[in-house]
């Protein structure tokens, strides 16, 4: 059995304007809280949405779990949860209602586990509301409710915190925790420095389409004092683009 929840071997996707990424080489531990960090334009999303299979790459591959995205992508995604760009849902449905829906995909999800992700997410109080009445920040929560109604091991989130207030953050940094520390694996990318610092355990800096490095938090705090400081001089270290 891999300890690898992520394998990305020179995965590359170039547009017709000549950006998107290239030359994505990483490994993602299973236990990891993975922030993918990087300037709006970067790469991000183009990568995650060749990781979960939305885009086909021009090249490379990416393995989760030890099976290939490319070759095997039924039980590549069989442990996977995701939210790609926003986290949709059916407006004129209830939390519950559009949670179970979703439940119609996994045959062990019944009721109480609908339930039970409403009350992580911090949901169950609106299960009955119809989600076009919902902030953005409860939007976000309905979609992380979904991501996680089947216990997938990995956690891909685009921007999780993206629009979301203080509070709204606060709630979905502890949520995170909460779920990395009963065993999820999460990918997570941001433009927002200073909360990868606080939610990530192990960050890849991506700038102008290329993952510059990959450091533990822990790591670039004791030599960089902050991750504003390390992601500066990483970034000029490869050359401002
Ligand atoms: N369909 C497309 N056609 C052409 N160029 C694109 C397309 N999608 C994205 N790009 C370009 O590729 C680059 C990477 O975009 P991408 O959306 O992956 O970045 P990102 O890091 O996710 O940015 P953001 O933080 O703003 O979401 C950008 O320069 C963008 O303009």
């Amino acid at each position: 059995m891999t300890n690898k929840a992520i394998e990305i071997t020179d995965l590359a996707k170039v547009y017709t304007n000549g950006r998107g990424i290239s030359d994505l080489n990483l490994v993602v531990d299973q236990g990891d809280i993975f922030g993918f960090l990087g300037p709006n334009g970067a790469g991000k999303t183009t990568a995650m949405k060749m990781m979960t299979g939305l885009m086909k790459p021009d090249r490379g591959d990416v393995k989760i779990f030890g099976a290939s995205i490319t070759e095997d992508y039924v039980n590549a995604m069989k442990h996977v949860g995701c939210i790609i760009e926003t986290a949709e849902s059916y407006p004129y449905l209830t939390a519950n209602e559009n949670l179970k829906l979703f439940a119609r995909y996994y045959p062990g999800v019944d009721q109480r586990r609908i339930d039970e992700c409403l009350q992580i997410t911090g949901m169950l109080k609106y299960k009955n509301e119809k989600s076009k009445k919902f902030s953005l920040g409860m939007k976000q929560r309905l979609g992380v409710a979904a991501a996680i109604l089947s216990k997938p091991k990995l956690l891909i989130l685009d921007e999780p915190l993206n629009g979301l207030d203080v509070e709204g953050m606060l709630d979905m940094r502890k949520m995170i925790k909460r779920l990395a520390e009963e065993g999820t694996t999460f990918f997570i990318s941001s433009h927002l420095i200073h909360d990868v610092e606080l939610t990530c355990t192990r960050i890849g800096v991506v700038y102008g389409g290329k993952l510059v490095n990959v450091e533990y938090t822990r790591n670039i705090l004791t030599n960089y004092s902050s991750l504003e400081n390390y992601f500066v001089s990483e970034v000029d270290r490869n050359g401002r683009v």
